[in-house]
């Protein structure tokens, strides 16, 4: 059989192919390497690059105990909001360093297991770089009253201790109540992310020329503070106002904190004003447990400036306390402690103190924070209304004083045997101080972390000291390094799209032409 010879068109010479085929194809061909050189550079220059992170810890000198905590945040990206986080806390052992007044030489060397703990964490070729911050408050605050001397030696032991660490020393003082609301309003509306004002957000927010941050309360063993941008501005009392300017925007916020009402003061001062009517050494508290008793002396109750005005001859040195589980005469009880007959302003809270009306949302945490978690009161899908609350704190103070203690037998008797009072007081304190109704009281968030860091004041401390936050709103590029390469890859797939198809269109292969597909 004859094999069918196909010589049509075949003329034994190759055919020439014209100039701009030519050049369509070398187009087409560079382009197709392109698109592979730009899609190599996105893969590789998009791989995570090794983290460059940055370490700062701060200590939390409290009136009751020191925690130090350590965050951590990456180098390139110092100035962005909600990037700095907490990544270790360690509670020393032992008293506040207010507590060794009489050993003052022992503050520092209380400090040194956490330190090491901090050393463990902190990679060590970064520690010499890494700033070390003490922040003492009010239980300091306190004894630089009643001794400076004492509270200056304490200061200088725990310096001596932080600069023998591998660290950067930065400082250790007692800072200010007005630094401490500050500071503690500036942390939780950081971690909120409520300085941060992008998208709709943004454009909501200039519009309505409104910035929505929340207050912030904390309540700590010997003072406690109220923070918040009130509605109006007014100028009636300036040692209570602020000014910032964070991120682009100006803040006027109103602060004040309350020496001796943080709740280890205030029961001082109750039992400081219950003696002032005793006859004999017994007394019948309402604000503990039935079946619970604590004997208390009398020098230790008049030492602390909270209650030294009350000071006075006792025919007795010890105080016999014999709880009698009843809410609603501790209640009346300790509503005493607000004096709310004298204000000189507008509006006061207690004692005298001006306070703008309540505005917007407000984080509570530290001691506001322990104690309603204690009592299960800390739910953020169903927060409990106030009388809800109430009926919580007043059915647990009920409960004889042996019921309790097997119940919680993991709980140190110190801190269980004054939930109670405590809640009383935080009651007592938010809605006789400050006015918070039954109408605004689930404006009340009962946090203790946002993320992974604690709501405290240290975190903003820090940022403010390391000078973190900015003051205008750092510039961004418009588009993501990520974005950016997406988009180039993009612009090449299609002009390399347009260019075959130019190609097909000018100089119509074969296969395309009628006849043959
Ligand atoms: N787990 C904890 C830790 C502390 N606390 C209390 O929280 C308060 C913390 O106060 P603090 O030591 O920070 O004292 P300030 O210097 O802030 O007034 C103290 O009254 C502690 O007893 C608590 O109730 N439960
Ligand atoms: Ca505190």
């Amino acid at each position: 059989m004859e094999i069918p010879v196909l010589t049509a068109g075949v003329t034994g010479t190759k055919p020439k192919m014209s100039w701009t085929r030519k050049i369509l194809l070398i187009l087409g061909f560079l382009s197709t390497l392109a698109v592979i050189a730009l899609i190599a550079v996105a893969v590789t220059q998009n791989k995570p690059l090794p983290k460059n992170i940055k370490y700062g810890i701060v200590l939390d000198a409290g009136s009751s105990h020191t925690n130090l905590y350590v965050y951590e945040w990456p180098a390139e990206k110092e100035n962005d909001t909600g990037v700095v986080q907490q990544v270790e806390v360690c509670k020393v052992e032992g008293p506040g360093i207010s507590g060794y007044s009489h050993a003052t030489e022992k503050a520092g060397p209380s400090l040194a297991q956490c330190l090491r703990q901090a050393e463990y964490v902190i990679p060590s070729k970064q520690h010499q770089e890494t700033p070390i911050y003490l922040g003492a408050t009010a239980g300091m605050r306190l004894l630089s009253l009643e001794n400076k001397n004492a509270a200056d030696k304490v200061l200088s032991s725990v310096e001596k201790t932080l600069r023998s660490a591998p660290f950067n020393f930065q400082g250790a003082r007692i800072i200010s109540g007005q630094e401490e609301g500050a500071y503690g309003w500036i942390t939780i509306n950081y971690l909120l992310g409520n300085f941060k004002q992008s998208g709709w957000k943004k454009l909501l927010h200039s519009l309505k020329s409104i910035s929505e941050t929340s207050g912030a309360l904390d309540l700590g063993g010997a003072s406690t503070q109220i923070t918040f941008v009130p509605n109006e501005l007014s100028s009636e009392s300036p040692e209570n106002l602020l000014y910032f300017r964070l991120y682009g925007k100006d803040y006027l916020v109103y602060t004040h904190s309350f020496l001796c009402y943080g709740k280890d003061q205030a029961l001082q001062q109750k039992l400081a004003e219950d003696l002032q009517t005793m006859e004999n050494s017994s007394l019948l508290d309402p604000c503990f447990h039935q079946g619970y008793q604590r004997t208390i002396n009398i020098s230790d109750l008049f030492k602390t400036p909270c209650t030294s005005a009350k000071k006075k001859q006792f025919p007795f040195s010890q105080l016999y306390v014999q709880g009698e589980g009843d809410y609603q005469k501790c209640r009346r009880n300790v509503q005493k402690l607000f004096n709310k007959t004298n204000c000189p302003y507008s509006s006061c809270s207690f004692n005298g103190i001006y306070l703008p009306p309540l505005q917007g949302d407000f984080g509570a945490f530290s001691a506001f924070y322990f104690v309603m978690n204690f009592l299960n009161l800390t739910s953020e899908q169903s927060p409990a209304a106030l009388d809800k609350v109430a009926a919580t704190v007043e059915s647990f103070c009920a409960r004889p004083w042996h019921e309790v203690k097997t119940a919680y037998h993991q709980i140190k008797e110190k801190y269980l045997s004054e939930y109670c009072f405590s809640g009383a007081y935080i009651l007592s304190l938010l809605e006789n101080g400050y006015d918070f109704t039954e109408n605004n009281w689930q404006r009340i968030h009962f946090l203790g972390k946002i993320g992974s860091s604690d709501a405290g004041w240290t975190l903003g401390y820090m940022l403010n000291l390391t000078n973190m936050i900015p003051a205008e709103e750092p510039a961004v590029p418009p588009l993501s390094y990520g974005s950016y390469v997406g988009l180039m890859v993009l612009c090449s797939l299609v002009l390399a799209s347009v260019l075959l198809f130019a190609w097909l269109l000018f100089h119509k292969p074969k296969c395309l032409q009628k006849g043959i597909v």
